[in-house]
């Protein structure tokens, strides 16, 4: 028999209760890679998830043991991809589960979307298109999930939470697609700009960059993710670190706003070793020695990974289910109400409108009765009556949907 003596002398406080909760939950959050080909995507992915993914839509390796592959090609496809190589390719979407375990106390689930040759084509005028209609599929499910009368949002979330946007520098500043991009899905994700390969810049280009990005930002009226006036070393508290400002490189203190150090200027490196803590740490080498990714004073790696695990999971959520996906919302119904013609009382005179309150009051009171009406009395008895069975038949339509559904779920038991 189990001694529980132990457990029984020591029982564990609300806030153990609640960690070991959340700890059987898990987190989970989506993030939204964009950027041109070659910009660092994966191998910033692969040093945030201490893994290797791949981000191909073709590859399949080691590293993609957890991973859920969309729209992948298979090896009939390659013939007829040699005769259309000419052709611009179009774009399609990635997709990638990761479970980070370790050093976070907490399991996080990490959705990855990505659309591989994003900005790469000669022609990328359909790109902006393709990416926003994802977005807007993404916010339409969950509304159609809300409507329903047994909901199920746990599989139809594909809301991310969060877009990472990488912006290579270049001699121009910021390319035209990207900032038109932007500009398009600022509305319908969180987005955190973000410098990659950050190593190739002296100090004073990459000031110059992060100006050129944060007045391009201003300019167009592209809205990036609200840090307010969060500051940075809070951040770091999901490794019980801070600001190591006595450091001659520390470029930033622990009340640095962290509105004011975006876009983060990254460092990433497929290359690791194992640091004394037995932790691994990812080593960029270059014929003068070496640089370590996760140092706060290589590069705002470090910073960028503790805002998306742990100090700004939530708030990333909460406003792209709050803010981002309500406005969606609230415009849809708006829209989908005008399109019904429902009547607006604004287009009812007086009269009519009194009557409609009448009715409406007497509907919600049990003693609803009929005789006695004036025209305008029927009028609106008659608006109410075919609403009435508007939403019958609706509600009709989703009971034969749902048992659909059903039968679709187990199709052999209703297999004569
Ligand atoms: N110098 C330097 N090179 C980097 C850095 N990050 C990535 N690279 C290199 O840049 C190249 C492209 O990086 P990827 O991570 O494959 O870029 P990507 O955006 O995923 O590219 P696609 O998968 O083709 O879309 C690789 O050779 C990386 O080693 C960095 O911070 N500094």
């Amino acid at each position: 028999m189990k001694d529980n003596s132990a457990l029984e002398h020591h029982p564990p406080n609300r806030d153990e209760l609640r960690r070991r909760k959340g700890f059987k939950k898990g987190l989970q959050l989506s993030v939204l890679l964009l950027g041109e080909k070659g910009s660092g995507k994966s191998t910033f992915l692969n040093n945030l998830c201490g893994q290797d993914i791949s981000l191909s839509d073709k590859e399949d390796n080691e590293g993609a043991k957890n991973m859920t592959i969309e729209n992948e090609n298979t090896a009939e496809d390659l013939d007829s991809e040699y005769k259309t190589a000419h052709l611009s390719p179009g774009l399609k979407h990635v997709t990638r589960r990761v479970y980070l375990n370790d050093e976070l106390g907490v399991p996080v689930t990490l959705d990855i979307i990505s659309f591989p040759g994003c900005g790469d084509n000669v022609d990328n005028s359909q790109s902006s298109a393709v990416i926003k209609n994802y977005l807007d599929q993404q916010f339409e499910n969950v509304l159609k999930e809300e409507v329903r009368i047994k909901r199920n949002t746990k599989d139809t979330d594909g809301r991310p939470h969060v877009c990472l946007y990488f912006l290579k520098s270049t001699p121009r500043g910021v390319k035209k697609f990207d900032i038109e991009l932007m500009k398009t899905i600022c509305d319908k994700v969180n987005i955190i700009p973000i410098i990659p390969k950050a190593d190739g810049l002296t100090e004073a280009e990459l000031n110059l960059h992060k100006e050129v990005v944060r007045k391009e930002i201003l300019d167009n009226d592209i809205h990036v993710f609200d840090f307010k006036n969060d500051i940075l070393g809070e951040t770091l508290a999901l490794y019980d670190m801070d600001i190591d400002f006595s450091s001659a490189k520390s470029r930033y203190c622990h009340d640095t706003k962290v509105k004011d150090i975006l876009p983060f200027a990254i460092v990433c490196s497929n290359n690791f070793r194992t640091n004394a803590e037995n932790g691994i740490v990812h080593i960029r080498e270059y014929e003068w020695g070496s640089l370590v990714v996760e140092d706060q004073n290589t590069s705002d790696f470090i910073y960028l990974k503790a805002i998306l695990l742990g100090s700004h999971l939530q708030e990333l959520k909460d406003v792209t289910n709050n803010v981002l996906y309500e406005n969606y919302r609230a415009k849809v119904l708006t829209e989908k109400r005008t399109n019904y013609d429902i009547p607006n009382f604004s287009y009812v005179d007086e009269g009519s409108r009194e009557s409609i309150s009448n009715v409406s009051t007497r509907r919600n009171s049990s003693s609803r009765t009929l005789g006695n009406l004036d025209s305008n009395d029927e009028n609106a008895c008659q608006i109410y009556k075919e609403i009435d069975e508007k939403n019958r038949i609706i509600e009709d339509y989703q009971r034969k949907i749902d048992s659909l559904e059903k039968m679709l779920a187990s199709p052999n038991k209703n297999s004569v």
